[in-house]
Order: C-alpha cells, then sequence, then structure tokens
C-alpha cells in the first residue's frame, strides 16, 4: 500500500502495491518546478525556452514519450489510479495540480492578490528561475496539510484560472513528459490541451456526494457538508473557466466510478491501456 507522504502523490491508499513509491524520488515528487530541471538537457531547453524560444527549436518532441492522460473532477480518483497504472506498467507519474497548488500556496503566503494576474506570473517566473539556480523547491518545501488547505483549495480556482499561468505550466508539464519514455498525468486539461495527441486518455468522474465521502474518508475530515461544498464550488470554477475549463477530450474514455470500486476501475483503465498499446516493459 503507498503511504501517505507530503510529496503530495502518495496520500491515497491504492489496492494495488505501489513498490516504486518512494518520497525521495523526484520522479514521484511531482514537483517539475524541482525534477523539470534536474537533468541537464532539459535545464538549457527550458532556459531557452522561457527566453523566447520552443521547444521544437531544440529538435524536442512534446510527443515523443508515451503518455496516459488522466482528467476530471476533484476527488475523481484520479492520483490513486495514476499511482497505480504507474505501477503496473511501470511509467512515471505527474500530479499536475501539485504546481497550482503551489503557486496558489505562495501568492497566499506572499500576500498577493488573487486577481492580480500580473504580480501572479512573475511570482511564477521568479520560482521557476529560483528552481533552475537553487534546490529550494524541494518536495519538502511544501507539505501536503500546506497544499491541501482549505485556503489552497479557495486560491487555486483563482490562480489556475489565468491563462498566462496555464501557458508556463503546460510548457513544463510537456518538458518534464520530454525527458521520460512513458508517462501517465493527472490534471484538468492534460487530454484536451497539454497532451491533444496522447494514445490513452481518461475522464474520470463521480457523484459529486460520493466523490465527497471519499474525500472525508481520505482525510479524516469533520464535515463532510463542507467537503461536499468545496468539491461543488471547484469543479463549477474548473469547468467554467474560460482558460483549458475540465471537459473531457472528444477521445476519452470515460469512467463514472460512483458504483465502482478502485479496483474495478483501475482495472478497466489497465486493460485500455494494454488495448492501446501500453505494454508491460
Ligand atoms: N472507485 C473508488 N472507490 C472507492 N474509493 C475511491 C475510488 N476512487 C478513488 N477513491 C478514493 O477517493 C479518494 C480520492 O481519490 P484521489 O485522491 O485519487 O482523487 P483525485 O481525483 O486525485 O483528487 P484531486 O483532484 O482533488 O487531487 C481516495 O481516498 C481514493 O482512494
Ligand atoms: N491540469 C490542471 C490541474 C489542476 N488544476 C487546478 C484545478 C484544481 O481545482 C486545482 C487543484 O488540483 P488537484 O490537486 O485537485 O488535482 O488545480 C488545473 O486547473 N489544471
Amino acid at each position: 500500500m503507498a503511504e501517505p507522504s507530503d510529496s503530495g502523490v502518495a496520500r491515497s491508499r491504492s489496492v494495488v502495491q505501489v513498490n516504486r513509491l518512494n518520497a525521495g524520488e523526484p520522479q514521484y515528487c511531482g514537483n517539475f518546478f524541482l525534477v523539470t530541471f534536474a537533468p541537464e538537457q532539459n535545464r538549457r531547453i527550458a532556459r531557452n525556452y522561457f527566453a523566447g524560444e520552443t521547444m521544437s527549436d531544440h529538435g524536442v518532441s512534446p510527443m515523443s514519450p508515451v503518455v496516459v492522460t488522466v482528467d476530471g473532477p476533484a476527488a475523481a480518483g484520479k492520483t490513486t489510479t495514476c499511482l497505480a497504472l504507474a505501477d503496473i506498467f511501470q511509467m512515471e507519474y505527474l500530479e499536475s495540480g501539485r504546481s497550482y497548488r503551489i503557486l496558489a500556496l505562495e501568492v497566499l503566503q506572499r500576500g498577493i492578490a488573487t486577481d492580480d494576474h500580473p504580480a501572479i506570473v512573475a511570482l511564477c517566473d521568479d520560482l521557476i528561475e529560483e528552481s533552475r539556480t537553487s534546490g529550494l523547491l524541494t518536495a519538502g518545501r511544501y507539505t501536503s496539510q500546506d497544499l491541501r488547505s482549505s485556503a489552497v483549495n479557495v486560491a487555486v480556482s483563482a490562480v489556475s484560472g489565468i491563462a498566462e499561468l496555464r501557458r508556463r505550466v503546460t510548457e513544463l508539464v510537456r518538458i518534464w513528459a520530454g525527458g521520460h519514455t512513458r508517462c501517465v498525468v493527472e490534471g484538468r486539461d492534460i487530454g484536451t490541451v497539454v497532451f491533444p495527441s496522447a494514445p490513452v486518455k481518461f475522464y474520470l468522474t463521480a457523484a459529486p456526494e460520493v466523490r465527497a465521502d471519499r474525500r472525508v474518508a481520505q482525510e479524516g475530515a469533520s464535515s463532510y457538508e463542507e467537503v461536499l461544498e468545496d468539491v461543488i464550488r471547484r469543479d463549477r470554477a474548473d469547468m467554467s473557466r474560460a482558460a483549458s475549463p475540465l471537459v473531457p477530450a472528444d477521445d476519452a474514455v470515460t469512467i463514472d466510478t460512483t458504483e465502482l470500486s478502485l479496483a474495478q476501475v483501475v482495472e478497466h483503465m489497465a486493460s485500455v491501456c494494454r488495448s492501446r498499446g501500453v505494454a508491460i516493459p
């Protein structure tokens, strides 16, 4: 079983053994502000990217890795199933929501107004620069408790609605994926915007009441009503924003997990992956 950790990827308990899970492994820490720039090539590409060039100027195709995308509303089971798929198919895993949460937390900690878009974009650039020049943005700098606080849950909806910010995060995710041969990436716009040509796309969903129930059980939250309210509010914000709203990709396999066990969902997803040529090495 995956143990809860502050890396933000192992907070769910999976029915599938997640043997390779290790909060110390950068591939699993989900903090691509740190890991994206670790390999020297990525560091160079990223530096040039932010200087105005694009990855394709460097002969790097964002579509070269096999990417499995998993999108869906809050608490739909994305992280848990991604970890299971990563384990089954030995893929690298990235939780893109963590980056938006990190940005939201930094916005709150620095007292920046969530409607001050230029300041938030500048903050994002500063964090990217910081991650290239120092090791400050380690997984340990951000605890799951901080990243998943109610305040961050609210601020992240505003922060993730900023188109300029999304453009940066999108490119960082692509750069990260370009450094791997096989990966599974979860978020809200991964199959629609970040990797529109991905060979395998999932859209997980479930009734809000069921998702709230599962989140209460997962986090030991005291108020079901508050959790449900947050789930519904965040869904609405994610689905109605102008920039990359949450919608299923046309070619996504949609799975309503309301009445499915975790094992059933993972089994279904794994069988789709196999049928699309994602093999176990
Ligand atoms: N089909 C299912 N049956 C029972 N429990 C489930 C199922 N799917 C997910 N869960 C549980 O629901 C909780 C939330 O799942 P998870 O954290 O993976 O959701 P998420 O989509 O990544 O959420 P978020 O977008 O908010 O990060 C976890 O405790 C997970 O084990
Ligand atoms: N690709 C993504 C990933 C996440 N977000 C936003 C919307 C969510 O409410 C928030 C937190 O994500 P979570 O940790 O719940 O997966 O981040 C997004 O807009 N796009």
